[in-house]
């Protein structure tokens, strides 16, 4: 039997993990959030001091890395044992994972790691690459976009609620160069992927944008 999946691409801050979650739960569907193992390797490497050029050790890196993901209430990761949860939600990790998850020789490594979480009843897999390379023949395709402006204030929102300290003007710059890196790479490019849908929630509910998604796979 061929295992179902629904991919939702989109820029950061578009509501990709909301809605997907919210969806996968719906469904009783398994969850990627592809983006939370660009994320780990960032923070793996940010621990151990590698420079964000050094191709070589992060790729290895990439290869020796164990994650665990549990999905309860909140998604909860560790890395070799360790529970990085609270670290990875930062824009630090954000910036980072960005930078390494544009070497082709990183996503290579990554690509079966995420291709594993396809399994029975479906999947609901979020990230920047889902509908164009990880799961091309995915029978569901989002493209979930919002205006830089919004995204930017809803991650200073987000940020904020959790306790963290932000600053609006750097989160706009922020989210511009990580469009403008994510967009621009040659490896699996932030992309429309062929036969996907495309949601523009700049002025959508979450609800709204969770029951535009559900129609499309009812
Ligand atoms: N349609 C929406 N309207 C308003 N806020 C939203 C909407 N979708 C998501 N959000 C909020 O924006 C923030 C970023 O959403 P998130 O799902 O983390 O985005 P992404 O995974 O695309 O980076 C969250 O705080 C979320 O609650
Ligand atoms: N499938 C994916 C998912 C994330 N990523 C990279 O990882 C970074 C963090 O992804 P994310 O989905 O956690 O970020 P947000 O959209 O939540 O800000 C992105 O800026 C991308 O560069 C990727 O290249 N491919």
């Amino acid at each position: 039997m061929i295992i179902p999946v629904l991919t939702i691409d989109g820029p950061s801050g578009a509501g990709k993990g909301t809605v997907s979650r919210a969806v996968a739960k719906l469904l009783d569907w398994n969850y990627l959030d592809s983006g939370s193992i660009y994320r780990s390797l960032a923070i793996a490497v940010l621990q151990v001091g590698i420079a964000l050029d050094d191709l070589p050790a992060i790729t290895q890196l990439a290869k020796e890395m164990q994650l665990g993901f549990e999905c309860g209430e909140s998604l909860l990761v560790r890395l070799n044992g360790v529970d990085i949860t609270a670290q990875l939600g930062t824009e630090t990790t954000g910036n980072a994972a960005s930078i390494v998850a544009a070497y082709p020789e990183v996503r290579a490594v990554l690509l079966q790691k995420q291709k594993d979480f396809r399994k029975a009843p479906g999947l609901v897999a979020d990230g920047r690459d889902m509908g164009s390379v990880v799961f091309p023949d995915a029978p569901f395709k989002v493209y979930l976009t919002a205006s830089a402006e919004e995204r930017a204030s809803r991650r200073y929102k987000q940020l904020i609620e959790k306790g963290i300290d932000a600053n609006l003007a750097q989160i706009t710059r922020e989210i511009e160069e990580r469009d403008r890196r994510d967009s621009g790479r040659a490896a699996a490019p932030l992309t429309v992927p062929e036969g996907a849908i495309t949601i523009d929630s700049s002025s959508l509910s979450i609800q709204q944008v969770i029951d535009a998604v559900m129609d499309l796979v009812r």
